[in-house]
């Protein structure tokens, strides 16, 4: 049985998260099985311009072809976030603590606990979130198998903090921009094409946050799984451009926010505490090749990143009978009359672990709908919860640990994901660029000569211009 030293009431600014901020190696899930009330102790680079293509959402039988699959769990894990100073001067009290690296404990009921593969108490740098909680899946993702990593928790419990961070702090999204780029400094052998898109969903509606005029768009399904109709898709070429998209994918979200509000509520503008109701999904499409010059024939591993930071969730009330927020409650605004995606993520994660349901309602909200294919069993998942320790929300975040324990069960079996056919992109650069290499080959054995040149008239001269240039 886990124990903590010591169970005085705890008041805000004490220090109370024993042995959950030291640096932890990196982990992938060996989940074992905790209960309210008994905790079991025992236990080269290829570069071009943007696309406007249909991305898909692979679903994972759209492979020709992949590698053995291999069992394991979602990584679930906790992070708790301090309390900000206007808790702490309003003398609110802590009601959930990080009891040691794995455990969660209830401070006025100590045999409410629940386990996590990874606790991060509120000193826990978004580095080392990201070492135990991302690094696995992306360095996956390298490696051609599909990889999804979820913030989820509620409104300002540091959901946004932990994905997209700041300059200080840099959230998982841009620590794994980095990590995937020092993965291909690393990986000599294979040549890599790393493509991104950024989309917001609010109120059901789907907003391309690479592009302004995207609105609105559509969710298609065909043959090779789900795709948003007309997304923009960028080809990164370092981290630096990356960074540069994603944030300016950030402005046009905070200035798409400061119309909702406009439009929402007038009157309450600047009482809005975070973002509440958007979920963001960024993309990223990775596909490598092995580099050299017999890789005709060879397998391109193609996989899919998913980083997601999930609408805020609501007050308990809200998240078991969908109704709307009372008038006046701080927030109402933020509800609308469509209930945000982690209204339905909690139903579509227990509906996963019970062997017994054979139906997911998956097509209750377009973002599950985009995800369908991260929540069907064979991606890499990580789930981080966020949490706040304050009192004030103790149902709430209860919830939230709920939500995480059930998500544990989930099983997933990846797959390295090859493609041998000339419809991946890589393949078709490698293709135009052999061509033109060729044609430039061609053309130095075919140039005139120099003195030739001299009686050449102006026409001529325009159509060896043209030569060299197509
Ligand atoms: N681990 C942390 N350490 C320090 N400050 C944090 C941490 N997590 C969150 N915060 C701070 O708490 C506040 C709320 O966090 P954040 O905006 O990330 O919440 P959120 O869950 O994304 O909220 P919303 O759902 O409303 O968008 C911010 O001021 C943020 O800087």
């Amino acid at each position: 049985m886990a124990s903590r030293q010591g169970s005085k009431s705890r008041k805000a600014g004490s220090s109370n998260f024993k042995g959950a901020d030291s640096t932890a190696s990196s982990t992938t899930s060996s989940s074992k099985l905790y209960q309210e009330t008994s905790i079991d102790d025992g236990h080269s680079f290829l570069a071009s311009s943007s696309a406007q293509s249909k991305q898909h959402f692979f679903s994972p039988d759209s492979f020709p072809q992949s590698a053995q699959p291999s069992k394991e769990n979602v990584t679930v894990t906790v992070r708790f976030r301090p309390l900000s100073p206007r808790e702490i001067h309003n003398g609110e009290e802590v009601a959930w603590y990080a009891d040691g690296e794995t455990i969660v404990r209830n401070e006025h009921n100590p045999t409410i606990a629940y386990s996590y593969d990874r606790v991060f108490g509120p000193t826990t740098t978004t580095r080392n979130v990201y070492d135990v909680a991302a690094h696995h899946v992306v360095n996956g993702a390298m490696e051609g198998i599909n990889g999804t990593i979820f913030a989820y928790g509620v409104t300002s419990s540091g959901k946004t903090h932990t994905m997209h961070g700041d300059q200080r702090s840099p959230g998982i999204i841009p620590l794994a921009v980095k990590d995937a780029f020092s993965i291909i400094q690393e990986t000599p052998n294979r040549e890599f094409l790393l493509r991104i898109s950024y989309l917001e969903l609010y109120n059901e509606v789907v907003n391309d946050l690479l592009n302004p005029a995207g609105h609105n768009l559509r969710i298609r399904e065909d043959k090779q799984g789900t795709f948003v109709e007309g997304i923009k898709e960028e080809v990164i070429l370092s981290p630096a451009h990356a960074l540069s998209l994603i944030a300016a994918g950030r402005s046009l979200l905070d200035g798409l926010d400061m119309i909702k509000k406009r439009i929402a509520l007038p009157s309450k503008i600047g009482k809005i505490n975070g973002r509440g109701l958007n979920s963001c999904n960024s993309l990223k499409t990775i596909e490598s090749s092995p580099l050299g010059d017999k890789i005709q024939g060879e397998a391109v591993h193609l996989s899919q990143l998913n980083l997601d930071d999930l609408a805020g969730s609501k007050s308990s009330k809200v998240e078991t009978s969908g109704l709307r927020r009372k008038e006046g409650d701080a927030g109402d605004e933020e509800w609308g009359h469509v209930p945000p995606t982690s209204f339905y993520f909690p139903s579509v994660i227990s509906k996963l672990t019970d062997v017994k349901v054979s139906h997911v309602p998956y097509r209750d909200s377009k973002l599950i709908r985009i995800l369908q294919s991260s929540l069907s069993g064979h991606d890499r998942v990580s789930l981080i919860c966020t949490v706040t320790p304050a009192s004030r929300i103790s149902e709430e975040t209860h919830n939230t640990l709920k939500f995480a324990n059930r998500a544990k069960h989930i099983e997933i079996q990846t797959k390295q994901n090859k493609i041998t056919d000339e419809k991946s992109l890589i393949k078709k650069y490698q293709h135009e660029i052999r061509k033109l290499k060729e044609e430039l080959e061609q053309l130095k054995q075919d140039t005139v000569p120099v003195p030739q040149l001299k009686d050449m008239g102006a026409h001529d001269t325009i159509l060896l211009k043209q030569k060299v240039l197509f």
